[in-house]
This record gives structure tokens, C-alpha cells and sequence, in this order.
């Protein structure tokens, strides 16, 4: 989930695209071409957004035909049972492989350039990946992998990660993976569930310049895996001895010459990812993500919302365990160039991320809204320091970017770019709001709904609404919504994730609001919207007020149960060396009131050292809530953190 707090009220956008680079834009060719093949008149975003959830069958096979999917298909039938959610059927009578349509090109150029942090740079061409997944596929073939076996990662983001997932793709066997950084009970967590035959490592991986190893890691959890027939370990950071089971990379393909990759075509809706739900809240949900689905919905964000084309160099800041990762992959199907970055963000320095993009001729740089508002607190300014001639997108995500994030992308990273705050999630390995490259941006708000997806906020009477908080919800029905949920044979638990407030609309549990400019803000999850006095505040709207106090790293808010109504706690991470005294408590409320309602303002205010958050940079409201309120923490193993919790449990201030 992402974006901002409170409308902008500026008369003008932050940013407006070139006439050149609005005319160029693929979104403005996509446009036309659609006007002229369906004849209808789509003269601006607002109408091609509204034709494409209005005729989605249309819509959809636009896109598969501009994207030139590889495959058999896409068949007579577009959509099937369309109004059906869960239950519509996208492009029935297809057949595709992901792998195929990632793989078309073969030349010499770039296909994955790899920075782990400042120790290890190294490039992959086209050729050579499509080689290493030629020679993969057939060794994981003559072990027996077959369509539908689940093949895990406990993997950096690395060159070789991408071809594993490749090689698995190519055979219609499942990829699932998460980062080397989780602790054991965290993977028998997840791959316990779905009980891979197949498993990749690394050897190691870096972080903050030191070396970790992955293969005791391995050899820890790995008699529990008992469904594991193989563990194949590439070559990284160095590690101890090889676990039972295992084979390096070398020897586990040495017997297979590259060649032609044998794509298994299957059904659109064959599996293709299994992604663990983010979220503290017992234990992980597996959502499986069709391959079709998957590669239609990325090739339109790519294409049409992110403006990327063969060549784009294009980077987002992840690991392998957020759904940011799998997005970035699809890249390939574009023809882009991926930069991956494995490692901390501010290792050796806070600008290693702009000196890769630097380097690289970054085109497209994705990141968080955390990252971004950690290099404004540490005062960084590339605009000055880094040569980003070649960047014409920043993408955020993961939290809402605040209007003050805005600024300081345009002031202190790069003038004339189009600041892209997105918002979707691993539910649908996509995004519900986006960028629109050929519309302005206004501060604070995420560009646009995005095309086919029948995004609206709706009240607690479950009626539209513009211009006022509500839940973000999905009307209509779209190719990335999973194919279900991991040992759910009824749907029981998926229907009852995302179907069980309004029946046959998909909730997506964000609480945001669809602006005049046709744009949306998100203000936090609904699960921690805070209620004092039965008001409903989204936690992003405290955040904004707070952070910009300079004393102030970072927050989080809670509502606290008190005296049968909830009252507003925060608590405060102050800069190295300062105490939260009386005179910065009351500017922090005097700040919060002058901007917002009393409502806003905390009834307690506490200083804290450390923030919990999860391994994708989330920081978890709703565990600090458990904490303070004396409940049982599930899921632990998805934080980054887990011993910063500590600091919330039973705090005297909190019980009086
Ligand atoms: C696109 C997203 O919404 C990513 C996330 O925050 O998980």
C-alpha cells in the first residue's frame, strides 16, 4: 500500500510532462491506436481509464496484442463470467509461458547489470541468460521437475536468482522466494507450506559490508524441508561447508550444453508465484499468482504506466521476498535492462542507490517512500552530487509518500521527472493506483487509477464516494487477481481475505480517497486507522505532521483501548543523542493541531530507539498495537526487527 496526506490545494501540479515527452509517451500511442481499432473517442487519460473498465474485454486484448504476447492464443474468448469476482475468467483459451515471452531476446546487450553494494559488479547479456536458463531448465528437468512442482529461493537479488526463476517458469513449475535474511522458523514458515522439490541459495550474501552465511542457515531449516530432493547454491558472498542435498551451481548443470529452452505453454491461469502475505497477523497466507495474469497486468504497468520500452534501463530497490521484485522481472518482457542491487541502501554511504543509477544511465529508479524520506533527513542531494541525466521516473512504494517527499525528490534529486507513487501489493502482485506519464502530478497524490482496474473508495454504506476518505475497493474484476490461495481447495480463506465486507468487490483493507484531480490518496491501512471518539484518522495523516520536525527520524501510531474509547499514542525515534522533553512533546501536538483536527493529537507521546518493521521496510502499527496491549505477536518472523519490539511492551506511561 502507498501514497499521501491531504488534497493538494496548490494550484498547479509539481511536475507536468514535456509536450515532447507527452507525444512520445507509449500511453499516448496505446490511446490513439485504441481510439482508431474500437472507434470510440478517448480524449484524455479520464476516458481511456473509464472505456478500459467499461470494455475490459477490449482493454485486455489491447494490451496482450501491443505487448505482442508470445503464446498460443489470445483465443476467441477474452473474458469469461466477467462480472464474476472471484470466478472471471481471463483469456480461457490461451496458452503462454512466462519465461518465453521474458526471454525473446538473445543479443549482447545488458540483460541484468548487479551491484552488491560497493564489493561485487557484474553484468549478464541477454545471450548468456538466456544460456544459464537453457542449461538450468535441463538439469531441473532431468531431476524431475515438472509442471506445477514448487521450486524455492532463499535467494539475494542476483543475476542468477532471476535465472532460476526463469528456468522454472520455462517448465511450468512454481517459483517461490524469499530473502536469505530470514531466520529459520521465518522459511519453515512459508516453504514448509507448499513443500518445494527443488531449492536455490546463495552460498552467502552482503549487508552493511560484512558477510553473512546462508549455508548454515540452510542446513538449519533443511531437515524440516523434507520435500527438498536437491539444493543447488550459487556462487556469492562465500559460505562454510555445502548441506546435505547440495550441489554448486557448476556442477548442477555441468552435464547440460546451452540450447533451445523447451517452454512448457499452459492454461493462462497455470501457477506461476508463490508470495507470502507481508502482514503480522498469523501465519503467512501463500497466494498463488497465475502466469498470465502476472505478465499481462506488469507489461501494462511497464508499458503504459511507467513508460518503459525495449533498452530502458530500469531498477527498483528490492529483495527477492517483496512482490517489487517479481514486478521488476517482467521488465525483461519489455526489453529492458534490469539493475539489480543486492544489499543495505546506505552501504558504504547513503548515495551508493544514485551512484549505481549514476553509473548505470538509470532510466527508471524505483525505491520506497521510506527510502526516500531517509535520504531527506540525512540531508543528501544528487541533484548536486550524481549526473541523473538519463532518469525520467522515480517510483515509490510500500508506505504512503508523504507531500513532502514530493518535494524533496524535485528539489534535491531531479527537476523534470515524473514522481510515480504507486500502490497495490503481493494480494495482486501489481498495483490498483499508479503513475499516468502523460498527466501532471500534483503534491502528495498518486497520478492515477490504473487502466482496467475498477478502482473506487467506498463508504461504510458501501456508495462511491470523490473527494472523501473511505476503503479503496476494486469493482471489477482483473487478470492479477490470484488464482487462489495455497492449500484452499474451497477459496474459503481467499474469499474471506478480500470478498467478505462487500460481496463480490474486492476490499483491499487501504483507507484512502480519490482526489478532484482524479488521482488518489492513501492514508494507512484500514486495520490501523485509529478511532478516538469514534473519528476515523489514518495513521499517514499523524506521520506527516510528525516527520517534519527535524528532531524527529521517524514515528509510529497507534490507537490505544482506554477507558472503553481509543486514545492516540506515538511514539517518536529521535536523532542520535536528543530526549523527548516537555517543550518537543508539545510542539509535536502543537504542530499535529495547527495541522490537522485535536482529534489528531496523542494523548501520550513516547521516545523510542527503534521502529519495528518487516524485511520489506513496513513499519508494523498493528504489532506495536498487540504489544501494548499485552497480546500474543504472530508472525515475528516476517520483521526485520523482531527485538524492537521490546520497547512497547508494558510501558509504564502507557498505564495511566
Ligand atoms: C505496489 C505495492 O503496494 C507494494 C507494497 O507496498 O507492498
Amino acid at each position: 500500500m502507498t501514497s499521501s496526506t491531504s488534497t493538494s490545494d496548490a494550484a498547479q501540479p509539481i511536475w507536468r510532462p514535456s509536450a515532447q515527452r507527452l507525444a512520445a509517451a507509449n500511453l499516448t500511442g496505446f490511446r490513439s491506436r485504441a481510439e482508431a481499432r474500437w472507434k470510440v473517442a478517448l480524449p484524455d487519460y479520464d476516458a481511456l481509464w473509464r472505456w478500459s473498465v467499461d470494455h475490459r474485454g477490449r482493454f485486455w486484448l489491447s494490451v496482450w496484442e501491443e505487448a505482442g504476447i508470445v503464446g498460443d492464443g489470445p483465443g476467441r474468448t477474452v473474458l469469461a463470467d466477467g462480472d464474476r469476482m472471484p470466478g472471471a475468467r481471463f483469456f480461457p483459451e490461451a496458452k503462454l509461458n512466462y519465461a518465453e515471452n521474458l526471454l525473446r531476446k538473445r543479443d549482447d546487450g545488458d540483460a541484468l547489470v548487479f551491484w552488491g553494494e560497493d564489493r561485487v559488479k557484474r553484468r549478464m547479456s541477454h545471450a548468456e541468460l538466456y544460456d544459464l536458463v537453457s542449461r538450468l531448465a535441463a538439469a531441473m528437468r532431468a531431476m524431475g521437475v515438472k509442471p506445477g512442482d514448487r521450486v524455492a529461493g532463499f535467494v539475494p537479488n542476483m543475476p542468477e536468482t532471476i535465472a532460476a526463476t526463469l528456468a522454472t517458469a520455462s517448465i511450468g513449475a512454481i517459483w517461490s522466494s524469499c530473502s536469505p535474511d530470514f531466520g529459520a522458523q521465518g522459511v519453515l514458515d512459508r516453504f514448509g507450506q507448499i513443500e518445494p522439490k527443488l531449492l536455490f541459495t546463495a552460498d552467502g550474501y552482503l549487508y552493511g559490508g560484512k558477510s553473512f552465511d546462508s549455508l548454515a542457515r540452510v542446513a538449519e531449516f533443511l531437515p524440516k524441508l523434507p520435500s527438498v530432493e536437491r539444493v543447488v547454491v550459487l556462487p556469492y558472498a562465500g559460505g562454510g561447508a555445502l548441506p546435505a542435498k547440495a550441489v554448486t551451481l557448476a556442477d548442477f548443470v555441468a552435464p547440460h550444453q546451452a540450447g533451445e529452452i523447451r517452454f512448457e505453454r499452459l492454461p493462462f491461469n497455470h501457477p506461476l508465484f508463490i508470495m507470502y502475505s507481508s502482514g503480522t497477523t498469523g501465519v503467512p497466507k501463500c497466494i498463488v499468482h497465475g502466469a498470465g495474469g502476472t505478465l499481462i497486468q506488469h507489461l501494462k504497468e511497464h508499458r503504459l504506466h511507467s513508460d518503459i520500452r525495449e533498452g530502458t534501463r530500469m531498477f527498483y530497490f528490492t529483495t527477492c521476498g517483496w512482490m517489487m521484485w517479481n514486478w521488476l522481472v517482467t521488465g525483461l518482457a519489455s526489453g529492458a535492462t534490469l539493475l539489480l542491487y543486492d544489499g543495505s541502501p546506505f552501504h558504504p554511504t547513503g548515495n551508493i542507490l544514485f551512484d549505481f543509477a549514476a553509473a548505470e544511465r538509470c532510466e527508471f529508479f524505483g525505491t520506497s517512500a521510506k527510502f526516500i524520506d531517509a535520504c531527506n533527513k540525512a540531508g543528501l542531494k544528487p541533484i548536486e552530487t550524481h549526473d541523473l541525466k538519463a532518469l525520467r521516473t522515480i517510483a515509490s512504494t510500500g508506505s504512503p509518500l508523504l507531500p513532502e517527499g514530493f518535494d524533496y525528490v524535485y528539489s534535491h534529486i531531479k527537476k523534470d521527472l515524473c514522481l510515480s507513487s504507486i500502490s497495490g501489493g503481493t494480494d495482486i502482485v501489481s498495483c490498483f493506483v499508479l503513475g499516468n506519464p502523460t498527466g501532471p502530478v500534483w503534491r502528495g497524490e498518486i497520478q492515477a487509477r490504473g487502466l482496467g482496474m475498477g478502482v473506487e473508495v467506498w463508504n461504510d454504506e458501501g456508495k462511491p464516494v470523490v473527494e472523501e476518505k473511505g476503503e479503496l475497493v476494486c469493482t471489477r474484476p482483473f487478470p492479477s487477481m490470484p488464482v487462489g490461495f495455497w492449500n484452499d481447495p474451497d477459496g474459503a480463506k481467499y474469499r474471506k481475505a478480500y470478498f467478505e465486507r462487500f460481496p463480490n468487490i474486492w476490499c483491499h483493507g487501504d483507507y484512502a480517497e480519490i482526489t478532484r484531480h482524479g488521482g488518489m490518496i492513501i492514508y494507512g491501512r484500514s486495520d490501523a486507522v485509529l478511532n478516538p471518539g469514534g473519528v476515523r484518522i489514518g495513521t499517514a495523516e499523524i506521520y506527516r505532521q510528525v516527520e517534519q520536525l527535524p528532531e524527529v527520524v521517524e514515528s509510529i501510531v497507534i490507537g490505544q483501548d482506554w477507558d472503553g474509547d481509543v486514545r492516540v499514542v506515538l511514539f517518536v525515534r529521535l536523532k542520535e543523542g536528543l530526549t523527548l522533553d516537555d517543550a518537543l512533546a508539545d510542539r509535536i501536538k502543537r504542530q499535529i493541531r495547527a495541522n490537522t483536527t485535536p482529534r489528531h493529537v496523542p494523548a501520550r507521546i513516547l521516545q523510542v530507539t527503534d521502529i519495528p518493521r518487516t524485511k520489506s521496510g513496513k513499519i508494523t502499527e498493528l504489532a506495536v498495537r498487540d504489544m501494548v496491549h499485552g497480546r500474543a505477536i504472530k508472525n515475528k518472523e516476517a520483521l526485520a526487527n523482531p527485538e524492537a519490539l521490546e520497547l512497547y511492551r508494558d510501558r509504564k506511561e502507557l498505564r495511566e
